[in-house]
Formats: C-alpha cells, structure tokens, sequence
C-alpha cells in the first residue's frame, strides 16, 4: 500500500506544491482550474519543463550539442512551442509529428525523424520540409529513403540507429535496446549496413544514433550502450566514413515513487568524460529526451464521483480513466493521487484504502491501486507526474472525449486544448 503525498512538497516537482491546504501549479490554485474548466483537465507548469531543459543545458554548456525533445511524450502544440521557443530541435516519428511541429514554430533543420516504419510518403514529406536528418531502423528503410530522395533530386541525410543489445533495466515493453527488440540495425549488422548507406546515390551518411529505452533510472546502461557505439565509430570511421554527430537517444526516468534517476547534466558529465576519453568530444552530440522534459511538469485533475464500498476492495470512482491516463493500465505504472484541497486527516495515515478507478467498462481501467485517501464525492484529485505520454497516448474509448489542457506561467493559465466534445469522437464517420 502506498500513502498519498505529504503536502510538504512532492518530490521531484518543485513547481507543484501545497501552500496552505491548495495544490498550486506555480502560482495558480487547482483548485479553482477544475472549478472553471472541469475535469479530466491536464495542467502543465512552464517553469517545469524549462528547468528539465535547463538541466541538459547545463550538462552541454560548452560543447556542439543538439536537444531533440522528443515530442511522442507530449505534442500538444503549446508544450511544443515552449521547446521550440527555447531554440529545441525534435524527435519526431510520424508525418503527423512533424506536420505539427512545423506548426508550434520548430527549425525543421532541427527535425530528426526515428522509427521502424517510415513511409514512402512520410519520407517525402520530411526530405521537402528539409529536416536534419534520418534516423533509419534498417537496412531495408535505407534502400527505400534513398529511393525517395533520388526522386526528388534530394539527398538524405541519415544516422543509422544501432541497436547495442544493452538491458536498459526498465519494464519490457519500454526496453528498447536488445537484441530481441524491434527497434534499430544489430550491433554485428552496423558496419555492413553503414558500407550500404554511403554506395546509395540519395544519401548522405552524417550521423550515428541510439536509444536503449525509457524510464531508466540507472547510469551503468548509458554508459555501456555509449561505449559499444564509440566502438563503432572507430570502425565505421577507419572504413572512411565519417561520423559527424552522435546521439545516445532519450530515455531518462522521472521520480513518480521515490526513483531516483541520475541528474540529467551529471549523466551527461559522465558521458562526455567517456567521450572526450576517446577522443570525440568536439563530435556534435545529439540527444531525444521525452519524458524527462515533461513528465513531471504536469498533472491531471479527476474528480470522485462516487465512493464505492466492498467486501474485498473499496473503490473510488473518478471521472478521469484509461483513455485519459493509459500508464497504470498498460505498464502497472504508478502516479501518485493527491487531494488538490486536503480534508482534515487526508494527509495521515488517517482515511480509507480505495482502489482508484475510471468509469471505462475493463477491469484494467485502474488509476492507483490500495491508496488511502479521506475523500469525498465531489473532491478533486490530482494525478502526478502526468506530463509524459499521458495526453499524448490517450483514446476514445468508450466514446469519451478527450480532456482539455492548460499551460500555466507563473500566474496566467492559458487553456492550451479545449475539451473534446462527444460529437468530436464520430464527427469524421459516415453513415452508409
Ligand atoms: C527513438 C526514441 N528517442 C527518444 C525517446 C524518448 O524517450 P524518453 O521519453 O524515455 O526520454 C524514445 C522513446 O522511448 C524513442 O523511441
Ligand atoms: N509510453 C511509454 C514510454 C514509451 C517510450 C517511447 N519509446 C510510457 O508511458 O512509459
């Protein structure tokens, strides 16, 4: 069992705190954003993601270095133009990320598109908007991009993502970086698949990149996956290909229950020390953090509908769900659930142990499990570290709309989304 948190501050989120019995995003009350907008409602602090931001800043301060937010964490187009603001390039894996980028204000030269499964037309699309740079999954995707550029009279400039079978000690379905993952060219494959790249007429070979999965919370993966690719520049290199930039991916874990991830400018003290060891310090670098630039610079706001006593479990029933909030239901993740407003006793060992659900009709349609909580209906929770991959993964299911947003600067509240209506959900179908 897991008791809420305490309202002498939430760990991890300096920007999210109690003062007095409110829960405040930097200075504004959530209280009085539910009251105004409803709930489910995502409410993202900007001084958050700024200083996550600043924190990879402060550990490039010096070098050629490239941020790339990767932006499947969160796409909504105002968080997008904060990073962009910020002179933030992107990771993008889809035509529909970069189609919004570009829209937030993002460089394009600053794009760089990964995943194991362009399109022909996605490909198009980038090589005319003029992103960086490729990140290709395999040899395969190498043929085609090259293809498509010779089309256009364009050439591609491509990194190829190596996959360096290294345990990235984080739930299976996050771990990309092993051999039996989908996700980049075998270690073994790399400088064969290199050779091919540079013979293709529409590419040019610029890059190297990795990215070994998500939430670690450990250095020691980081660092091997950052040997076994300095391994293969030398030999990539000493086969007269040059490597102009490297980039060791995202995957850096938050705090959502007491972990305790590495720093992001004391990781990258350490990268850069085993960089510059080898002799590649002035190289560009290049890095995809997600979840670390966001999730922790937001929460959902759910209010109880009703109080549900039983004879195995005593569930409270919220009017956030899966569709909201699809972590717990696909990973077992843990967010914590606070009150906005503490009742008497609500912050003790005092109160009843709910299992926190949503009104979905599946049995995994769970938010907390086991949290003790002094509730009422009608009482506004809210649902931490629920900037990353929150929003960005949520549905329709059961026909829900989906929640609205507000981006919160000191103490202006500027609704970012407008909640999706019922409507929105069929308004693209045809009747036949
Ligand atoms: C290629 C790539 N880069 C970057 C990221 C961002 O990861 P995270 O949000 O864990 O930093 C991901 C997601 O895991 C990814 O697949
Ligand atoms: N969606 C996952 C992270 C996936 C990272 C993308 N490769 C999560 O919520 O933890």
């Amino acid at each position: 069992m897991n008791a809420i948190a305490t309202p002498q501050g939430l760990p991890g989120q300096p920007h999210i705190a109690y003062q007095g019995d409110q829960l405040m995003v930097e200075c504004v009350r959530l209280s009085d954003l539910a009251r105004e907008h409803g709930t489910p409602l995502f409410v993202y602090s900007k001084a958050a993601m700024l200083s996550a931001l600043a924190a990879y800043q402060r550990g490039f301060a010096g070098r050629k270095a490239q941020i790339c937010y990767a932006m499947k964490a969160n796409s909504t187009l105002a968080v997008l133009q904060v990073f962009a603001d910020a002179g933030c390039g992107f990771d993008t894996v889809s035509g529909g990320e970069l189609a919004r980028v570009l829209a937030a204000g993002a460089d394009p030269a600053k794009v760089i598109f990964s995943g194991v499964g362009k399109t022909r037309a996605e490909m198009k699309q980038a090589l005319q908007v003029g992103i960086g740079c490729f990140n290709v999954e395999s040899e395969a995707e190498l043929d085609v991009l090259s293809e498509v550029a010779v089309s256009l009279n364009l050439k591609a400039s491509v990194s190829l993502r190596v996959n360096p079978n290294v345990d990235a000690k984080t739930h299976p379905y996050i771990s990309t970086g092993l051999k039996g993952n989908k996700f980049g060219i075998a270690h073994e494959d790399a400088l064969r698949a290199y050779r091919h790249a540079a013979s293709l007429p529409g590419l040019q070979v610029v890059g190297i990149d990795c990215h070994i999965g998500s939430q670690i919370t450990e250095t020691t993966p980081y660092l091997d996956a950052m040997d076994r690719v300095l391994d293969l520049v030398g030999e990539i290199e000493a086969a007269g290909i040059p490597i102009q930039h490297i980039d060791f991916g995202g995957g850096l874990g938050i705090n959502y229950n007491g972990d305790t991830p590495p720093e992001a400018d004391a990781l990258w003290a350490q990268l850069l020390a085993k960089l510059d060891a080898r002799g590649y310090g002035q190289r560009q670098i290049m890095i995809e953090p997600g979840r670390s630039l966001v999730g922790n610079a937001g929460v959902c706001l759910t209010e109880v509908l009703y109080l549900k006593p039983g004879e195995q479990k005593n569930f409270c029933i919220v009017d956030a769900a899966m569709n909201d909030l699809p972590r717990p239901a696909m990973y077992q993740a843990f967010h914590q659930i606070v009150p906005v407003t503490p009742r008497a006793g609500s912050v003790t060992a005092d109160g009843t142990v709910y299992d926190i659900v949503g009104p979905v009709c599946e049995s995994g349609d769970w938010i907390g499990k086991d949290r003790q909580l002094q509730v009422a209906a009608g009482d506004v929770l809210a649902v931490l570290s629920a900037g990353a991959y929150c929003m960005s993964m949520a549905s329709n299911y059961n026909t829900r709309g989906r929640a609205a947003e507000i981006l919160v600067d000191g103490t202006k509240a500027h609704l970012i989304r407008q909640r999706e209506s019922a409507f929105d959900t069929f308004a693209l179908e045809q009747l036949v």
